[in-house]
């Protein structure tokens, strides 16, 4: 069961300001559960865990099948939501150490992901690296018009239709993308790929529950039919509209009164390395759904207790405008044991027999108290193990405490305006047709 508990962050505001924000709260509730509030039009992810196409969820786990049985290594090409996502369930799920593994041990390919950057290096010595491996491939576009995949799929659909002919390449490429319009679809219906749905109401960054997120992980050999039903259970729990009995409408009341007193920076913590890739994926959940109209909390993210030795200094004792939000696995994922040592130089004697999960504990409980002391206010979401189930309800957690966080602060939490800044500076430098006049001048600026 997931827990979240803010009696760390209680030195710095009043519970009555949690109260206070309650009617908000509820509005909230009511634009996501009405889906008409502002961006209505992308909340089609609220009841996703239950209400999505079953028929697509079994082709999904066919071609999951097909990539385990006929190939090494899986490439999966997407930017932001949609790589994120499947990213981070994958290395929440997996032995740390799988791309080491043979498939044998393994019972699954190895899933690279591509097209999220432009690195031509990157790319190259994937390239290099898959040549005497087999592959398959999903490219993964919701526009089916943004440019890193796309680069990333023009290089490896050439490569794989000149390895494998035009027919074999076909049966290993699988698409999802927008069920009608983009580039992708066009080139999918053309090519007679099998596709996969990215659907219209459902944004980037809350698609890891579509075919975007559901191919990547089940042909990593994850369950997703647990990973659905922890979502369900998710969806469930905090789809409640009473605060008091809703951990995630809690934690957006947190978040928000704690930037009303200018705590701008929200830092998620981890202490096992399978969670990192969980917090990249967060970063954008919240960062795109609350940074616009100039506000929002930054949403950061350190890796315990390895970034106690590099950003600890900072989160300790440098500007106070950080609080704290620490995701923690109750259970001892390990048996792993200190070991007695009897000349005892290193002085640890005192730890052998303990598990390593109790000393990881410690570490936490201790900077906790630590960082409270030095002034940032700490949350916790924790559950009591890391599986494929609890997976899902805390995907939901975040999910729904970014959406009512958005509405508490005013904006709209499913569009992107800004990112658009970029790509058209990008395209009119590099001479795309239809940005002449903007070439110019922003050439005279460099
Ligand atoms: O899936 P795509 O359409 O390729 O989009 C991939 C990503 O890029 C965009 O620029 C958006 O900011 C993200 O929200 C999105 O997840």
């Amino acid at each position: 069961m997931l827990k979240f508990s803010y009696k760390n962050a209680l030195n710095f505001f009043r519970e009555e300001e949690i109260k206070l924000l309650e009617d908000q709260i509820n509005i909230g509730h009511k634009n996501l559960e009405e889906k008409k509030g502002p961006g209505a039009e992308f909340t089609g992810w609220t009841d996703l865990p239950v209400n999505y196409d079953k028929e697509e969820f079994s082709r999904i786990q066919k071609a999951a099948e097909y990539v385990k049985e006929n190939a090494d290594v899986f490439i999966c090409i997407g930017i932001g939501g949609s790589y994120l996502g499947a990213q981070a369930a994958i290395d929440a799920l997996s032995n740390h150490f799988s791309l080491g593994l043979d498939k044998e041990t393994r019972k699954a390919p190895q899933v690279i992901f591509c097209g999220n950057q432009i690195s031509g290096r990157y790319l190259e010595e994937l390239l290099e690296y898959v040549k005497d491996k087999e592959i398959a491939l999903n490219v993964i576009s919701k526009s089916g018009t943004t440019t890193e995949p796309a680069i990333a799929f023009r290089v490896f659909r050439n490569y794989m239709e000149e390895r494998y002919g035009k027919e074999e390449a076909k049966n290993r490429i699988f698409v999802t993308t927008d069920k009608q319009k983009g580039a992708l679809k066009e080139l999918s219906n053309q090519e007679g790929y099998e596709s996969f749905i990215v659907p219209d109401e459902i944004g980037g960054r809350y698609s890891v529950l579509t075919a975007v997120g559901l191919l990547p992980i089940a042909a990593a050999g994850i369950n997703i039919e647990e990973l659905m039903q922890g979502a369900a259970k998710g969806m469930e729990t905090f789809s409640v509209e009473n605060i008091e009995e809703n951990p995630a409408y809690q934690y957006a009341a947190v978040r928000n009164a704690l930037y009303r007193k200018g705590y701008g920076t929200e830092i998620l913590v981890n202490y096992e390395p399978s969670l990192r890739n969980l917090s990249e994926w967060w970063k954008q959940l919240f960062g795109e759904s609350e940074g616009k109209d100039q506000k929002g909390i930054f949403p950061a993210s350190v890796n315990n207790t390895t970034d106690l030795h590099s950003m600890g200094q900072f989160i300790q004792d440098g500007k106070r405008d950080l609080f704290e939000t620490v995701i923690w696995i109750d259970s001892a994922n390990s048996s792993l044991e200190i070991p007695e040592d009897e000349a005892n130089l290193d002085g640890l004697n005192y730890l052998a027999g303990k598990n390593m999960h109790e000393v990881n504990e410690k570490a936490m409980l201790g900077t906790v108290l630590s960082h409270v002391d030095g002034g940032v206010p700490n949350l916790k979401v924790s559950v009591d193990e890391l599986n494929a189930f609890t997976l899902g309800e805390l995907i939901y957690f975040f999910e729904r405490a970014c959406a009512i966080s958005g509405y508490l602060n005013a904006v709209n939490p499913f569009d992107q305006p800004g990112v658009e800044g970029y790509k058209k500076n990008m395209f009119a430098l590099l001479g795309k047709p239809g940005f002449e006049a903007e070439r110019a001048e922003l050439e005279a600026k460099l």
